[in-house]
């Protein structure tokens, strides 16, 4: 069986907690995630500076037209970024020119995976059905992201819920990063559609993504050394 790799999102706005639990987590985790939170405070050189010698999720979520979508991705080359997201409702010519852009602009073998976020964690059947979206969260996550992988895109972001339903429609060569991961008795938070660790493991995810289990623990080592050893025992 695969081994499912874990990556720590950092979301704060300060500099020094994110160096800080970068430091601290090193050895512990398999990648950092740098996203909305900390970009838009800090920066791309604070970015850059947080994330040299470590594997970098960036999670900036890109969703604009097709040129503009090519033209952010081709800024962010510099920043050397392992794995980058992009919305799937977007559309097809959007996912498309990202695919197109990183092509051209990130040498071959410093490409980054390309993701496509289907169904945001913290949406549930009825705030879906808000948006004007009247399918349940598996099917939505289904229609995009048969679109997304059709389109060019690498992987998916999805809940842990819709793995399985994802292997059976599209294979394993997607690669599935799933956020909305919460050890067994921690508060859900924000996140709606959640699975445990070892759950989203078992499921086939290729990356878990766990943020406040992590940063808000009073050990973020010890927390994410407990999540590497329930990966471990599936
Ligand atoms: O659908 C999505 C897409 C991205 N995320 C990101 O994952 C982490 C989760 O943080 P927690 O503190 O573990 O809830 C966060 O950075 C989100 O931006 C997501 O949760 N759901």
């Amino acid at each position: 069986m695969k081994r499912t790799r874990l990556i720590a999102a950092l979301d704060t706005q300060d500099l020094d907690q994110a160096r800080s639990w970068a430091a601290r987590l090193d050895g512990h985790v398999d990648a950092i995630k740098l996203g909305l939170e900390f970009t838009y405070a800090q920066g791309l050189a604070a970015v850059r500076d947080v994330a040299a010698e470590r594997t970098l999720f960036l999670d900036l979520k890109l969703h604009d037209i097709p040129n503009t979508v090519a033209k952010g991705l081709t800024s962010l080359a510099p920043i050397g970024p392992a794995l980058l997201t992009i919305h799937a409702s977007g559309g097809a010519a959007m996912i498309r020119a990202a695919r197109q852009a990183i092509d051209a602009a990130y040498p071959p073998l410093h490409r980054p995976i390309l993701l496509a976020v289907t169904v945001l964690t913290s949406l549930d059947a009825a705030a879906l059905r808000e948006t004007g979206i009247d399918a349940t969260p598996r099917d939505q996550v289904l229609r995009l992201g048969k679109l997304a992988m059709t389109s060019g895109a690498d992987g998916l972001v999805c809940s842990a819920e819709e793995i399985a339903p994802l292997r059976d429609a599209l294979g394993e060569s997607p690669v599935l990063v799933v956020p909305g991961i919460r050890p067994a008795g921690s508060a859900a938070d924000d996140q709606k559609r959640i699975m445990t660790p070892h759950q989203a493991a078992r499921a086939g995810a290729d990356w878990i993504v766990v943020g406040r289990p992590i940063t808000q623990a009073a050990d973020p080592a010890a927390a994410a050394a407990a999540i590497q050893a329930e990966l471990a025992g599936i």
